[in-house]
């Protein structure tokens, strides 16, 4: 049961496929792992949920690599009368890389580059 695992908190984003909510846990023991206290929730409608269940056997291929967010498996949720499909995942905490580039504009180096370029 989903609700013994996790509990849903805010919205982190939404993709193509699925919301993506933080959720808490209460670190129990799923597919041999204890989850952390933290993790990232992705979820779709059950019947829509090939995609997700795709992407969970694609991050399984790299469940080694400290490089690729990790994913503890899947399961399912009963929410507003609808069977929801959930892929548990890593939570990554420091935000996308695209917001990571779009922040670049405003760090000071880049500044001085820029403004060093303007006076040559
Ligand atoms: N593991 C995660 N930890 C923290 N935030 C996440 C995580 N996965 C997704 N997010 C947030 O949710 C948003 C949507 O992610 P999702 O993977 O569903 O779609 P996407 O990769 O942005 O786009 P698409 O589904 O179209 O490829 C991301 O932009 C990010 O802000």
């Amino acid at each position: 049961m989903a609700e013994l695992l996790w509990k849903r908190g805010t919205t982190l984003g939404q993709g193509g496929f699925g919301v993506v909510s933080l959720a808490s846990t209460s670190n129990a023991l799923f597919n041999g792992v204890t989850l952390p206290s933290l993790i990232a929730v992705k979820s779709c409608n059950y019947s829509d949920s090939q995609s997700l269940k795709e992407e969970e056997e694609f991050l399984g291929m790299f469940k080694h690599s400290p490089c690729i967010i990790h994913c503890f498996g899947a399961n399912l949720s009963f929410e507003d009368e609808v069977i929801i499909y959930n892929l548990l995942l890593e939570y990554a905490s420091g935000g996308s890389l695209a917001n990571r580039l779009r922040n670049c504009n405003s760090l000071p180096e880049f500044e001085v580059k820029k403004h060093t370029k303007n006076v040559l």
